[in-house]
């Protein structure tokens, strides 16, 4: 028999990035339905899934930023990049008869729900999966931030980042070919280090409501349901 999950509901951060799958820009469907089918696996082990999703592979504010553009419009563009692909994923869950609802930061109560704990809590629990876009609603964050955020309001048991390298790491593994990865690393060590694969602000708000943070390769067919199960491969940041 196939070992049960060890969290009873968690929050899934899906990079923006990941979306693209073998595409420059935008969303590749093939991902999406295979993310679809693996956030379903974990829905069937009966494991309470909340999501995030950036929007990295359509736009961050900071690429207007560092051209000499207007930060806060360009978050506001990159908080709606993440709304498109929270369309984008709903539509992918809902094709494989996974019922899901899209709360978003940002209102736009023609497209989507205005995010409500209370709603999200009854979604939840009736085994929905509740799709947080829109990050925060605020400029000068992240996903990561809104992902964190969003773990501590749901009383989420973890928040496992699917992102596109497969844990945490002494430096950039993209640049420095001698980067060493760690199973567990603590909070503390993340943020004095300086470890770059999450933003400072998650981390520090995941230490302060000891939540777990996972970060796996969402790009690896079925690591997060191995995650899930205590026997994939990822990096743990949780209390020293
Ligand atoms: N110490 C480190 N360990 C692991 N990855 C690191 C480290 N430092 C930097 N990174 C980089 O962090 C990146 C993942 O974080 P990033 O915030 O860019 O992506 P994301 O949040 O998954 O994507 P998106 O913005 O598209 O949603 C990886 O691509 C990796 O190269
Ligand atoms: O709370 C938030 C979350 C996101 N943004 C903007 O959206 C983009 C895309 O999110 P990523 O986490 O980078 O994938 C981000 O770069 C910000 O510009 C935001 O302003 N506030």
């Amino acid at each position: 028999m196939a070992a049960p999950a060890l969290y009873r509901r968690v929050l899934l951060k899906v990079s923006g990035e990941a979306l693209l799958g073998s595409q420059p820009f935008g969303i590749d469907e093939a991902v999406i339905d295979r993310i679809a089918r693996e956030i379903g696996e974990a829905v069937a082990l009966g494991v309470e899934v909340g999501l995030v999703v950036g929007g990295g592979n359509i736009f961050r504010g900071m690429s207007i930023a560092k051209a000499g553009g207007n930060r806060v419009a360009g978050d506001h563009m990159g908080m709606l990049a993440t709304v498109m692909n929270a369309i984008g994923l709903h539509e992918g869950l809902e094709r494989r008869g996974i019922s899901s609802r899209i709360f978003s930061a940002v209102p736009m109560p023609t497209i989507c729900e205005t995010f409500s704990q209370q709603r999200a809590e009854r979604a939840l629990k009736r085994g929905r999966v509740a799709i947080f876009a829109g990050g925060t609603g605020n400029p000068f964050f992240t996903t990561d931030s809104g992902a964190a955020l969003r773990a501590a309001e749901m009383g989420c048991d973890a928040l496992f980042k699917g992102t596109n390298v497969d844990g945490v790491y002494s430096a950039d593994p993209k640049k420095d070919p001698n980067a060493v990865r760690f199973d567990r690393v603590s909070y503390k060590e993340v943020l004095s280090l300086g470890l770059q694969v999450m933003d400072a602000a998650a981390v520090a708000l995941a230490r302060d409501n000891h939540i777990p943070l996972i970060v796996f390769s969402i790009k690896e067919p079925g690591a997060f349901v191995d995650v899930l199960r205590g026997h994939g491969r990822a990096t743990i940041i949780a209390d020293a």
